[in-house]
């Protein structure tokens, strides 16, 4: 191949260069969508009777009908095919074919993405990053949709629609605004235990490639003799966790807002393929009654010592998507994709989104959108038919209803699949004291819970000066200290704003009074909101 530049780009930019090598003639003749051959006099309209030309409409129609609603959530992203292997034999936790027989390969599909950003946002700010997984098995399609913070913001189901509303666009500006965001995390204060995260060194990833991924929720597994574990699964990056500065972000950023997905690319493309090593941490039956914390509780981690953790086998990407509408705009995942051996988690964030997910893609896909060739499971035999296309197969003659006597599909039955269901019923009170531990604890020098008031402090700077005395005041509830930073952070800051905005926030700084607060020690560190009740 030539390129015009001495140095051989990267090969995102030798993309079409490349396909131009590959296809030293052209693909073939122009068609219309009907496959009829293009006269080149209908490539032109101008000085023509345009409803002579028949491309014109249909062409036009095409590129009009191009855009489909983007996520809700995780709207930017990009994504890449790989395979799934076994190193470990867990025989003994789950009959899952997938996770058995060691060396194994299962192939699979991977979206990375950020969960705030719309579509052609930037890949570089301080927000939740995510892997979701399509394995393609012999038992059906498991998906796994993790994120890089190994906590979740919630329990409660209904707080998602109300957070995506806080987290994304003022309805009026357009713009992130984090004077909404800071009045819902003042008003629902667990959430800050995700932003501590974020804000903190182990934010913002250096890159998709180096982060680890969580799928957070406790899922029930069970062996062939039907004995069962409960266990979170991790997704640990082969190349070792990196993480960037802000004035890296910036740079990258200045660079490219896709730096992320070029790396990606660029990577798979010269076959530096990204992996990580699949492992769970495991709690039996009996563990479950005997640990001092809620297990099932998605807002904090489990506690170091109590639970096992073994390896299962490792992911691996490598190849890039030919075309990434067609394999990641089009990607569906689901939580509730799961195969015998993963009966699932119980909570009732997970139950809820068994149903956000298909929902949110017949919406953004169609009803049928488990046809779509990257969907598809690589077996499937069902009852369902017909609706908007794509309906593959449609089953052809089989016969449509069940039970039937004319040997259409039949059921199995699963001797090892656990008879009874464990119920969890979770606490509403609002317990700071995880919050408190990641900063005292995970984060382990007096310079990094600086850097975290520092970006605090970024967050808050023009926010309304109630919103901001009562955000300074959950700080200081969370740890003392933290207050007392984030209010020093903002003093330099308020140097660099407005006069009226100085006084403001002096205003603030000066009136948050620490000794009415109650002391924030190991032992009394929780606190219920009035919305509480104090039920549960
Ligand atoms: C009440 C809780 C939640 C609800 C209702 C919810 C809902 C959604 C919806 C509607 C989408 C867009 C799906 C699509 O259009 O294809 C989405 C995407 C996603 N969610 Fe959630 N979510 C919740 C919690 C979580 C949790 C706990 C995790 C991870 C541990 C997670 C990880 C993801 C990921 C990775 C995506 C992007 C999937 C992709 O790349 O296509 N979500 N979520």
């Amino acid at each position: 191949i030539r390129y015009h530049n001495e140095t051989r780009p990267s090969p995102v930019y030798r993309q079409l260069s490349e396909f131009l090598h590959e296809h030293p003639k052209p693909i073939g003749v122009f068609t219309r969508q009907t496959g009829d051959p293009m006269d080149i006099r209908d490539t032109v309209t101008m000085n023509t009777n345009i409803l002579d030309n028949k491309n014109f409409f249909i062409e036009t129609s095409n590129l009009v009908r191009e855009r489909i609603p983007e996520r809700i959530v995780h709207a930017k992203g990009y994504g890449a095919f790989g395979y799934f292997e076994v190193t470990h034999d867990v025989s003994q936790y789950t009959k899952a074919d997938v996770f058995n027989g060691i060396g194994k390969k299962t192939p699979l599909v991977g979206r990375f993405s950020t969960a705030i950003e719309n579509l052609g946002g930037s890949d570089l700010l301080r927000e939740t990053r995510a892997l979701a997984l399509k394995m393609y098995t012999k038992e059906g399609n498991l998906d796994f949709l993790s994120l890089h913070v190994p906590i979740f913001l919630y329990n409660e189901p209904l707080d998602f629609i109300r957070f995506v509303h806080a987290m994304k666009r003022n309805p009026r500006t357009n713009l992130f605004d984090n004077a909404m965001r800071w009045d819902f995390f003042n008003l629902k204060p667990q959430f800050l235990h995700t932003i501590l995260w974020l804000l903190s060194d182990f934010g913002l990833p250096a890159g998709y490639r180096r982060m680890d991924v969580f799928p957070i929720h406790v899922y029930e597994i069970y062996n062939k003799h039907g004995e069962r574990y409960f266990v979170k699964f991790n997704f640990r990056t082969t190349l070792g966790l990196s993480n960037l500065t802000n004035a890296q972000a910036a740079a990258l950023n200045l660079e490219s807002p896709d730096s992320f997905n070029i790396d990606l690319y660029n990577a798979i493309a010269e076959k530096k393929y990204p992996s990580w090593r699949l492992e769970m941490d495991i709690l039996t039956k009996e563990d479950l009654k005997k640990v001092d914390y809620d297990p099932f509780d998605l807002t904090r981690l489990w506690k170091r010592g109590t639970y096992r953790t073994v390896t299962i086998g490792r992911i691996v990407f490598n190849a890039n998507v030919d075309n990434a509408f067609k394999d990641i705009e089009q990607l569906a995942l689901s939580p509730d994709n799961l195969v015998p051996g993963i009966l699932g988690p119980h909570d009732e964030v997970f139950k809820s989104r068994r149903i956000s997910y298909p929902d949110a893609q017949n919406y953004r896909l169609g009803g049928n959108h488990l046809n779509i060739q990257v969907n598809a499971p690589l077996y499937d035999k069902t009852y369902n038919r017909d609706g908007m296309p794509p309906v593959r197969g449609n089953m052809k003659y089989a016969p449509n209803y069940y039970p039937n006597s004319f040997h259409g599909p039949m059921p199995y039955v699963d001797e090892a699949r656990p008879t009874e269901m464990l119920k969890i019923l979770h606490s509403n009170a609002i317990d700071l004291q995880p919050l408190n531990e990641f900063y005292n604890e995970i984060v382990d020098t007096d310079a990094h819970r600086q850097r975290i008031a520092d970006n605090l402090a970024e967050t808050m700077i023009n926010l309304p000066a109630g919103l901001l005395k009562r955000s300074i005041y959950v700080l200081t509830l969370i740890d003392i200290g933290l207050g007392r930073r984030v209010r020093n952070a903002l003093q330099v800051l308020k140097h660099v704003d407005q006069e009226a905005r100085r006084n403001q926030i002096a205003e603030c700084i000066a009136n948050v009074n620490e000794a009415s607060m109650r002391p924030r020690n190991k032992l009394q560190k929780t606190y219920l909101l009035p919305y509480s009740h104090g039920r549960n």
